[in-house]
């Protein structure tokens, strides 16, 4: 019987879900089957796929209790398909994305009822997030109490950026309760960091910038393969205009909320959260295809649309070129998540705006998502490279308790 992690992957959108199978001699993970419950509101869909693409599973999750962003759920369902696709092996370990730490979690952490309060705590931090990415936790904890559970930190890769960049222009004491900008997406840049010496040596020592633009989007600068500055701050609406939050806005936006419309916590968080970024500029959706979609098909609403694209392209320029000052020059560019993996079209606009950097893109390589979209003379590499949040988890369970993979 061969052991198998469990990396739960709750982001705003889904909840995803990898099963890694131990090899039996050397301990080396490899992927038995992937999954998701994509988590909008009103019909979630439920797809699995084992390792060689096979389809297990592509469902409306029709289950009363289906998980959504803002209902955290019962896990039951899930768990019992999850174990009915073991492949004759046996759950011994789950690690989870948990998306703050706070000021201490730095390294994962193996899950106590003290830890889980503790990051319960951090709640107000990431309103949005935490309970969603706690709630599996939970769930297991009661269930399946004696099964391992690991934290792994999404603000965790960032603490290597200097004292400055963690640094808010705000009253000191808010320092002292944690109100500092932390950073978010760190499992995915993690991930991308680990990758380099393999991919490409010279870069993996230089300045590289990440975009990680899904659902939420961030960028990361890497110097010698550490995080020096990205894009979210104290919370995962700073930074990038993303599907539905805002990203870096003005605060006295909130105060107009606030004065002249009399809003409250409640309503700002809605609006900023839920209604903004792509679906609050284009009115119709959240989602990249779909707004090329309306574009392609000369909606009624493809002006809007067209609108909400570009305002998330020249965002993305913007805070690359702020992120190419701090790091006094630019080696690589990275693309990766969702739309960085996927939209030729995105990386072909931000890429003819940073034309003045050097960047030149091979329009061929691009529309095919290679691995090197750049030209040969371009004076900047542009990679596109999958991301692997769930692999860094597993990575993350291993290292934490490296003695759970010993067969009795
Ligand atoms: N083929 C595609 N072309 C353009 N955009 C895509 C494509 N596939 C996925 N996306 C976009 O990626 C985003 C979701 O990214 P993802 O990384 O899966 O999000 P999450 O934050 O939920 O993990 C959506 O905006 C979606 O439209
Ligand atoms: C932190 C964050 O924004 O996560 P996600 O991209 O999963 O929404
Ligand atoms: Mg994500």
């Amino acid at each position: 019987m061969s052991d198998v992690i469990l990396a739960f992957n709750c982001g705003s959108s889904s909840l995803k879900f990898t099963l890694f199978q131990l090899d039996t001699t050397d301990g080396a993970p490899s992927v038995l089957a992937h999954g998701a419950v994509e988590t909008t509101p009103d019909a979630p869909r439920f797809h699995a796929t084992a390792s060689n693409g096979t389809v297990l599973a592509d469902q409306t999750w029709a289950h009363p209790d289906a998980p959504t962003a803002s209902a955290p759920f019962s896990l039951g369902p899930l768990f019992e398909w999850i174990e009915s696709h073991l492949a004759g092996g046996k759950i011994i370990a789950v690690g989870h994305r948990v998306v703050h730490g706070g000021p201490h979690f730095i390294s994962p952490v193996l899950i106590t009822p003290d830890i889980l309060a503790e990051l319960e705590k951090l709640t107000p931090f990431a309103p949005l997030h935490q309970p969603v990415t706690l709630a599996p936790i939970k769930v297991i904890a009661a269930e399946r109490p004696s099964l391992p559970q690991i934290a792994c930190f999404d603000t965790g890769f960032h603490h290597t950026m200097p004292a400055i960049a963690h640094l808010l222009p705000i009253p000191r004491h808010y320092e002292d309760v944690g109100v500092r900008r932390y950073g978010f997406h760190g499992l995915s840049y993690a991930y991308i960091a680990s990758r380099l010496p393999e991919l490409d040596p010279k870069l993996a020592q230089g300045r590289v910038i990440v975009a990680h633009l899904g659902s939420g989007a961030s960028l990361c600068a890497l110097k010698n393969g550490k995080s020096v500055e990205t894009t979210m701050g104290f919370s995962a609406l700073d930074g990038l205009m993303m599907g539905t939050r805002c990203g870096a806005i003005d605060p006295g936006v909130l105060l107009y909320m606030m004065q002249e419309e009399g809003a409250g916590w409640h309503t700002i968080v809605d609006t900023l959260y839920h209604h903004s970024g792509l679906l609050g500029v284009s009115g119709v959706a959240a989602d990249m295809r779909s707004l090329r979609e309306h574009v392609a098909e000369q909606t009624s609403q493809a002006a809007n649309a067209r609108e909400a694209l570009d305002l998330f392209a020249y965002r993305v320029v913007r805070e690359i070129g702020a992120l190419t000052a701090l790091l006094g020059g630019l080696d690589g560019l990275i693309f990766t998540a969702g739309i960085g993996e996927h939209d030729a079209a995105l990386r072909s606009e931000v890429c003819s705006a940073l034309r003045w950097l050097g960047i030149r893109l091979d329009t061929n390589a691009n529309q095919q998502h290679a691995p090197v979209i750049s030209t040969s003379d371009s004076a900047i590499i542009v990679r596109v490279e999958p991301t692997n949040e769930e692999l860094m988890i597993c990575l993350n369970v291993l290292q934490t308790a490296p003695n759970l993979t010993q067969q009795p």
